[in-house]
């Protein structure tokens, strides 16, 4: 089963924002805070003993009495710190969720139910951190009083024993004590900040630890610089989902190099399923893909991701400029290959009004198509940059556009990847009408397999 479904989604977020923020915001300045707190104290104690020596002998008294006070505190602190952090996660799956499906929730005039939730989960998320203000006016009350009993035996010792002690250090000692009170307290509070903050790199360590990485060691299998050639063969593959779905059922064909091959079916039928198992992001139940007469399942799930290009329904824009959209990883050294490119999808024009290749990009600014159009010439330089060895594999990239880019991408792929073995993927026969091959899924089974004119 894949990683990513095992894997809670607010989990994630939690590990990834509040505790990496906790790691990298408040761990350093909490170590800090202790260290000078310390050292502040130290000195606090040391003028306050200069001032009466008499109050030199109670320090160990009340170093006893802050042990105490500061286990007691920091068992509770400590407690409530994580649940504040814990009860935060539903309130970002709830966020998070609400996000990805706003369109769904407007349309079904949802919001108040959704907005009524939300205060709930944020009430809850709220509740901890209340209680960890409430314990810390405790600390600052407890603290008060021990300084306050420390300042009242400060001057009784001084009107007792007048010579004790001189009139200016005295006062430096009172002064001191004060002092004294807020270098507990910025101690203290400190040192559960800098706990919680360990605690984080405790949890993001055991997440590290217990999640379940999708490499496996028998994925050793180097299939060459030259793989893939290009030819696909499913042999009997069946595939479950976790939650006992029987998406596909002994599926089996083989792809020539270079064939154009069609998957269609309707909704439901498992042609996404298929794809995801090309990819490796599923794994097959039973059966297996050979690639070249390579099993991919030995195969490090890298270089099969690698060597499989895949345009999806909704091309993926980085933020970044559009050099970095077309060659992410810097395979290309030669700019003119990709404005060479570019012009071949028709996107130079518009490449070069927004500034040429290296200017910024924002993937609001482009139409559907044009994000389209610059996936295809994504995919066009990595073939380039594999030396043409590779498999293109189309998910819907046509189903959302208009007639004239839709016409366009398969004129640009027809061009492009003459020698490629193609893998498209369509809802609707028409789509896949030029291809060498289609395969017909129903219910995740093949109902029919063979020629265009066969199957239509
Ligand atoms: N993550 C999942 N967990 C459980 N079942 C799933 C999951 N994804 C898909 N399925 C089920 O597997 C079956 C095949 O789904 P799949 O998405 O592969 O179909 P499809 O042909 O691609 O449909 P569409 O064209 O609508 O995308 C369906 O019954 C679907 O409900």
């Amino acid at each position: 089963m894949s990683y990513y479904e095992e894997t809670d989604s607010s989990i994630l977020l939690n590990r990834f924002s509040q505790d990496m923020s906790l790691i990298d915001m408040q761990l350093p300045m909490a170590a800090f805070q202790v260290v000078s707190g310390t050292f502040q104290c130290i000195m606090n104690a040391i003028l306050i003993c200069l001032g009466s020596s008499y109050v030199a002998a109670i320090i160990p008294g009340v170093l006893f009495m802050l042990y105490w006070i500061q286990r007691f505190y920091l068992r509770t602190s400590r407690q409530i710190r994580l649940l504040d952090l814990e009860t935060k996660s539903p309130l970002y799956k709830q966020f998070t969720e609400t996000l990805e499906g706003v369109e769904t929730i407007r349309a079904l005039g949802w919001q108040e139910t959704f907005e009524h939730v939300a205060r709930e989960k944020l009430d809850m998320s709220q509740r901890p951190y209340y209680l960890m203000w409430c314990i810390q006016r405790w600390l600052n009350l407890v603290l008060d009083m021990l300084v306050a009993c420390l300042a009242v035996l400060l001057i009784a010792l001084a009107l007792c024993l007048p010579g004790s002690s001189s009139a200016g250090s005295l006062g430096v000692a009172l002064t001191s004590l004060l002092a004294f009170n807020q270098s507990l307290k910025a101690l203290i509070t400190a040192w559960t900040q800098a706990e919680t903050s360990i605690g984080s790199v405790a949890r993001t360590k055991s997440f590290e630890d217990e999640t379940p990485t999708e490499i496996s060691p028998d994925e050793d299998v180097d299939p060459g610089a030259d793989w893939p050639l290009g030819e696909l063969e499913v042999r009997n593959m069946s595939l479950s989902y976790k939650d006992g779905t029987k998406a596909l059922k002994n599926v089996s064909f083989t792809v020539k190099a270079g064939q154009k091959f069609g998957v269609c079916g309707r909704t439901g039928s498992g042609k996404s399923t298929l794809l995801s198992s090309l990819l490796r992001l599923i794994d097959p139940s039973e059966g297996a893909i050979l690639i070249d007469g390579v099993d991919i399942a030995k195969v490090p799930r890298a270089v099969v991701r690698d060597r499989l290009i895949c345009l999806p329904q909704d091309a993926l824009v980085f933020p970044g400029t559009f050099k970095f959209n077309l060659d992410p990883i810097d395979r290309i050294k030669d700019d003119s290959a990709i404005t060479a490119v570019l012009k071949r999808v028709h996107l130079l024009d518009l490449v070069e009004k927004r500034g040429g290749i290296t200017s910024e990009l924002k993937a609001d600014t482009l139409s559907h198509g044009e994000q389209q159009l610059l996936a295809l010439a994504r995919a066009i330089l990595r073939k380039q940059a594999a030396s043409g060895k590779c498999i293109l594999v189309l998910d819907e990239a046509t189903s959302n556009l208009d007639l004239a880019t839709e016409a366009l991408i398969q004129e640009v792929i027809k061009n492009e990847f003459q020698q490629t073995t193609v893998i498209m993927v369509a809802h609707r026969l028409e789509t896949v009408r030029e291809v060498d091959a289609i395969l017909m899924l129903e219910k995740g089974e093949i109902s029919k397999i063979g020629t265009p004119a066969e199957v239509l």
